[in-house]
């Protein structure tokens, strides 16, 4: 009896041990990444972290010797020592993961909390409980062991070997492109590419903390407001995804995307790169996509701005907007900045402030620090900047600002061919579909923008729908068919495309393309 009291107390006590090693480690986890923050400047983070941890950080500071990127060091160190390669750190989630995850940091998620609320930090080395793969619990405990020989190692990379040294050079350059030139003059291998596939290409921008301090509360307020409306996280758009645009997907290749990857090879003189290209052509006919796969090539930060929302939103801040607008990119560099519809605020009479001498004078202010913020492009600090703009309208635009727009690539509705290939990338011959006849649909569809056909595309789909939705209300489907989700909704038919065919009207007109097909003479490049 007495024994089993004994062991009963000796299993009580062990886990309370356990329990308080893993509070502890939470605690530790906390500080480290605290500090982390504090030291890259994400002053925001941090206080937004010591508040969800509720616990007051102010009174812990990490020991001596002991940051995380040293930890982090350290156990790449370790791992390569025993397995023999770097471990793998991130891997790329696909989209139900990515929603799943977006609703867990907006706080709706299901994902493990705490009592808190908190999404629990797991426990780490105490728990004993690890298991992703050779990076378990010893392999922790390793690296969180040998804090005596931290400062012998320091920080110095030179001591890891060559891929752990990258990652940390990664690290240290934190808001610069870790540019597709540096991979491909470091053997640009496949090896390289899958690793850069596996890892976020996102880049890490700099704390807007530093951005903003000692700045006005109304730079503050609009750098705030660039950063969260006009900024946009990595695009995501590869070339392949844009259809056809062969010779706008070249011209900005060679002047964009080249320049860039080889900054080398296009330093001054005759083949300094562009600085601004115009992409013109009738409304939805890939321009932003275009603009969003440039980004993405290049891996830069891209502002992405409309700028009838400059008049309509700023209206009285529109010039200093430009302006921070600008300096956000400078600071954010190598970026590119899109301005959509440039015609609503560059055009030739005034577009935006009313129109010839009445022209408001916020406008014109505003033009007139764009012009500024664009000539100062060519300066060397300004190495990193680029100005892509769109325009369905470019007759239209200031030649003061076409001056400046040294490139202008016409972007063109796409031909039979490149229709077909949008039936048959939206309307695939799978499953969802029967009997659609592309080429009868592509040969159907001339001056039809890819906007058009992807509405028309909709349109088609909608039919299966609307029949499920029929056979329903008239009591045809069973009690299981009619319960959410379980609707049985066929293919789309041959029928319900042509029937969407005659439902939606192209929205370009012929004579535009002539009058595009004009300017590209007189202004174009080729
Ligand atoms: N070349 C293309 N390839 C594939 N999809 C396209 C292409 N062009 C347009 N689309 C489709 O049409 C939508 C609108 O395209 P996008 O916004 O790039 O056109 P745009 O030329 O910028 O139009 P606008 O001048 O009206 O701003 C895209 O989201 C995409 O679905």
């Amino acid at each position: 009896m007495t024994s089993t009291l004994r062991a009963l107390k000796a299993k009580s006590a062990s886990k309370a041990i356990q329990e308080k090693r893993q509070l502890d480690r939470r605690r530790e986890l906390v500080c480290l990444t605290h500090q982390f923050l504090v030291d890259q400047g994400f002053f925001a983070a941090a206080d937004q972290l010591q508040q969800d941890a509720g616990i007051s950080l102010s009174k812990f500071e990490v020991a001596d010797n002991m940051d995380l990127p040293i930890v982090f060091q350290h156990f790449l160190e370790y791992y390569e020592m025993r397995f023999g390669k770097l471990p793998k750190i991130m891997r790329k989630l696909d989209a139900s993961e990515v929603s799943a995850k977006k609703a867990l940091l907006r706080g709706t998620g299901n994902g493990n909390s705490n009592s808190n609320g908190n999404p629990a930090i797991s426990a780490g080395p105490a728990s004993g409980t690890g298991s992703s793969g050779p990076a378990t619990t010893s392999t922790r405990r390793a690296a969180a062991g040998r804090k005596g020989e931290l400062s012998l190692m320091g920080s110095s990379s030179s001591s890891l070997p060559e891929g752990a040294r990258s990652t940390q050079d990664e690290m240290e350059i934190s808001g610069h492109a870790v540019s597709s030139a540096n991979r491909d003059q470091h053997g640009g291998n496949q090896a390289l590419d899958e690793e850069a596939e596996s890892s976020p290409a996102d880049r890490l921008l700099r704390p807007l903390s530093q951005f903003l301090a000692g700045s006005s509360n109304e730079t503050r307020e609009l750098a705030l407001t660039i950063s969260r409306d006009i900024f946009t996280e990595n695009p995501e758009v590869r070339w392949e995804d844009v259809v056809g645009l062969e010779d706008a997907k070249r011209l900005l290749h060679e002047a964009v995307v080249m320049p860039a990857r080889y900054p080398d090879l296009f330093q001054g003189g005759l083949v300094s790169p562009w600085k601004g290209v115009l992409l013109f052509g009738p409304p939805g006919t890939g321009k932003t996509m275009l603009a969003k796969a440039v980004a993405t090539e290049c891996r830069t930060t891209f502002f992405n701005i409309s700028a009838s929302s400059i008049v309509s939103r700023y209206r009285g801040d529109s010039e200093k907007l430009i302006r921070i607008l600008f300096e956000l990119a400078r600071y954010h560099a190598p970026s590119t900045i899109f301005l959509d519809e440039i015609d609503s605020i560059m055009g030739q009479r005034g577009g935006g402030g009313g129109g010839g001498a009445g022209e408001h004078e916020a406008s014109r202010r505003m033009k007139t620090e764009l012009l500024i913020q664009m000539d100062g492009l060519a300066k060397a600090e300004d190495a990193g900047i680029f100005v892509l703009a769109a325009s369905n309208l470019p007759w239209e635009l200031d030649h003061a600002l076409l001056r400046r727009l040294e490139k202008r690539v016409r972007v063109e509705l796409p031909c039979a061919a490149g229709r077909q290939r949008i039936f048959e990338k939206l309307l695939p011959a799978d499953h969802r579909t029967q009997g659609i006849e592309y080429a009868a649909l592509a040969a159907r569809t001339d001056g039809y923008s890819c906007a058009d056909l992807s509405l028309l595309c909709k349109e088609a789909a909608m039919y299966p729908i609307r029949r499920a939705m029929a056979s329903l209300h008239a009591g045809a489907g069973d009690a299981a068919a009619a319960a959410p989700g379980k609707l049985a909704v066929g293919p789309v038919t041959r029928d319900d495309a042509l029937s969407a065919l005659q439902a939606t009207r192209p929205s370009a007109h012929a004579a535009s393309e002539q009058a595009y097909a004009r300017w590209q003479e007189s202004h174009g490049s080729s």
